[in-house]
């Protein structure tokens, strides 16, 4: 009898090793194969860490069942674990053109204080004024470049045009030295950790201004003759323009496809509602697409200083600062 039941524990504990070990080298050629699987793994991690550790205040969950990113939903610790060993860099793109060069210095330094610190950053500062670009101590693994761009006499075109960049930045540049890209305002600063929480396939921001609104009140562009338009009862966010990212061939194809549409808008009139902010359409249309993963972030991680935090917001780790637009814009 006692024979039999030593047999039998034997051969439990050999399965029990045999689907521990077998589970281990999954995530492990997971995690070592590619990003893609990488961003699914954390993906599934993050959704069940999410269950474990509910917010019931927020929308914490996509109706495709993402996870959104808020504060109690991902432990930081772990996630830094699994990103540590695989020396990733992080590229990040931010236009100063014209006067927008006075917020610089608060986002670099910020930046240094709460974005990815302890890895391997490069941010790309975008300028028509290199003089003025200031000089910020950056730690190890930190470095800045300055590219020259023209000035415009539109904001909404440089604003736009950043598209254009981004997209001759990868190709020139990035697919040499960085595996995610992050494009940032630069009129705003960092307050509390952004980090390997944010990392996904594709990365959008929900909007502060309309997380709480019913879609009928989303600012997407409603002409039907515009590429970027939106048709009534579509679009579950409306995500920012301020704040976006992802790896870099997603990046690439988002930049790519808003340039175009913007372009093909502007041959016939039409400039979109939010001008390259209307790429949140595009974003809309990929929850259903599987060449990527879109890992949302709540307004945590793009607040508006102007607006006054609201209480499910525990923390908020990058923030768009107050200015007066006829001061610094060029156009109004
Ligand atoms: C928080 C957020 O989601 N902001 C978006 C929103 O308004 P914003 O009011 O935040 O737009 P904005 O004035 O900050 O312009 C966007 C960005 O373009 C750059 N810039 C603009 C003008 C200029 O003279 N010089 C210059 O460098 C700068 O990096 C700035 O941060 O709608 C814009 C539509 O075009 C963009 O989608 C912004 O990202
Ligand atoms: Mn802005």
């Amino acid at each position: 009898m006692y024979v039999y039941i030593y047999i039998y524990v034997y051969i439990y504990m050999c399965v029990c090793l045999y689907i521990y070990v077998y589970m281990y080298i999954y995530v492990y050629i997971c995690i070592y194969i590619s990003y893609m699987y990488m961003c699914i793994y954390i993906y599934i991690y993050m959704y069940i860490y999410m269950c474990v550790c509910v917010r019931t205040d927020v929308v914490a969950v996509t109706p495709w069942l993402a996870p959104i990113v808020w504060e109690g939903t991902f432990n930081p610790v772990l996630l830094d674990s699994i990103y540590k060993p695989k020396k990733i860099s992080i590229a990040v793109t931010v236009f100063a053109v014209g006067k927008y060069i006075m917020f610089l210095k608060n986002f670099l330094e910020t930046a240094e204080q709460h974005f990815f610190v302890g890895f391997n950053v490069h941010v790309y500062v975008f300028t028509d004024r290199p003089k003025e670009v200031p000089e910020v101590k950056m730690a190890d693994g930190r470095q800045l470049t300055v590219r020259l761009v023209p000035s415009s006499k539109r904001w909404q075109e440089i604003s736009a045009r950043r598209m254009e960049l981004i997209q001759k930045l990868i190709d020139e540049q990035l697919r040499k030295n960085s595996d995610y890209i992050f494009c940032l305002d630069v009129d705003s600063k960092f307050h509390d950790r952004w980090g390997t929480e944010s990392l996904g396939g594709l990365v959008a921001v929900i909007h502060p201004g309309y997380y709480l609104d019913n879609r009928s009140k989303f600012p997407y562009e409603r002409r039907s003759a515009s590429k970027a338009y939106v048709a009534d009862g579509e679009g579950d966010f409306y995500y920012c323009g301020g704040a976006f990212g992802g790896i870099l061939e997603e990046v690439y194809l988002l930049a790519s496809t808003c340039r175009f549409n913007f372009e093909e808008d502007a041959k016939n009139g039409i400039e979109a509602a939010w001008q390259e902010e209307t790429s949140c359409y595009y974003f809309i249309y990929l929850t259903d697409c599987t060449s990527c993963l879109l890992t949302v972030l709540s307004p945590e991680y793009l607040w508006q200083d102007f607006k006054a935090r609201n209480p499910e917001v525990k923390t908020i780790r990058f923030s768009g600062v107050i200015k007066n637009y006829a001061d610094i814009r060029p156009n109004v």
